[in-house]
């Protein structure tokens, strides 16, 4: 059985399969803002979205994910700690049980109910696939969602998810401005760190946001309605889909702000 959030192949277990799950540079990470270091030289981040790429939504077992046609510079990452131009490629979600937890980073200890990724290669590389296990290969922001308002940027998400309830489900997702997730500030901590699931390719320059966004209760349970499980298996929710913090291991974490 393949690798999961279970009781027998959650990420405890990740580590059997995939023995980076004990590098020197794994994610999450628990960032403590009064140990981070503003950095002058930090680059404001310059995300810009074309809403026309965006193609479809996917339920792929772990998350969902809104995949973007990325064979052009029309939706990318440039500026912040990175250089050159990543591209954007999909976006998805980890979020828990209940509204006391369900983020993959925390902050001085505190879990978010939700955490968005928007994940980015960079165009060093001819393609995802071929950025994905290098150092400098890939760009993800980190946005916590917290508990509040109702969030109308989330709604043509989550009334998405309805068809695609299961395991390998995907429907067409056109015309989404994936800007519209983000917060009002682009203030920043960032580090050298993994993707935060098998394979766990320690590829990341993670960019988490300071400014969490808002989401209500009635929309945390959409996401809680989608399932792990395909159709005609015993039905699994989705939900508890992150992993917990991992060591620092000597990692410094910078800040953009002061
Ligand atoms: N949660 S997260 O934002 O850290 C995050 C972001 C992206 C992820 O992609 C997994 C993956 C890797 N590959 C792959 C394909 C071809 C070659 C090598 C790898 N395909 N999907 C996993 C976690
Ligand atoms: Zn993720």
């Amino acid at each position: 059985h393949g690798w999961g959030y279970g009781a027998t192949n959650g990420p405890d277990f990740w580590a059997d399969n995939f023995p980076i799950a004990n590098g020197p540079r794994q994610s999450p990470i628990n960032i403590v803002p009064k140990e981070t270091q503003y950095d002058p030289s930090l680059k404001a981040l310059k995300l810009r979205y074309d809403p026309s790429n965006a193609k479809g939504i996917l339920n792929n077992g772990h998350s969902f994910q809104v995949d973007f046609v990325d064979d052009t510079d029309s939706s990318t990452l440039t500026g912040g700690p990175v250089s050159g131009t990543y591209r954007l490629r999909q976006f998805h979600f980890h979020w828990g049980g209940s509204d006391d937890r369900g983020s993959e980073h925390t902050v001085n200890g505190i879990k978010f109910p939700c955490e968005l990724h928007l994940v980015h290669w960079n165009t060093k590389y001819p393609s995802f696939g071929e950025a994905a296990d290098k150092p400098d290969g890939l760009a993800v922001v980190g946005v916590f969602l917290k508990i509040g308002a109702a969030n109308p940027r989330l709604q043509k998400v989550l009334d998405a998810l309805d068809v695609i309830k299961n395991k390998g489900k995907q429907t067409t997702f056109a015309n989404f401005d994936a800007k519209t997730l983000l917060p009002g500030s682009l203030d920043y901590w960032t580090y050298d760190g993994s993707l935060t699931t098998p394979p766990l390719l320690e590829s990341v320059t993670w960019i988490v946001l300071k400014e969490p966004i808002s989401v209500s209760p009635a929309q945390m349970a959409k996401f809680r309605n989608l399932l792990f499980t395909g159709e005609g298996e015993a039905p699994c929710c989705m939900v508890d889909n992150y992993r917990p913090p991992q060591p620092l291991k000597g990692r410094q974490v910078r800040a953009s702000f002061k």
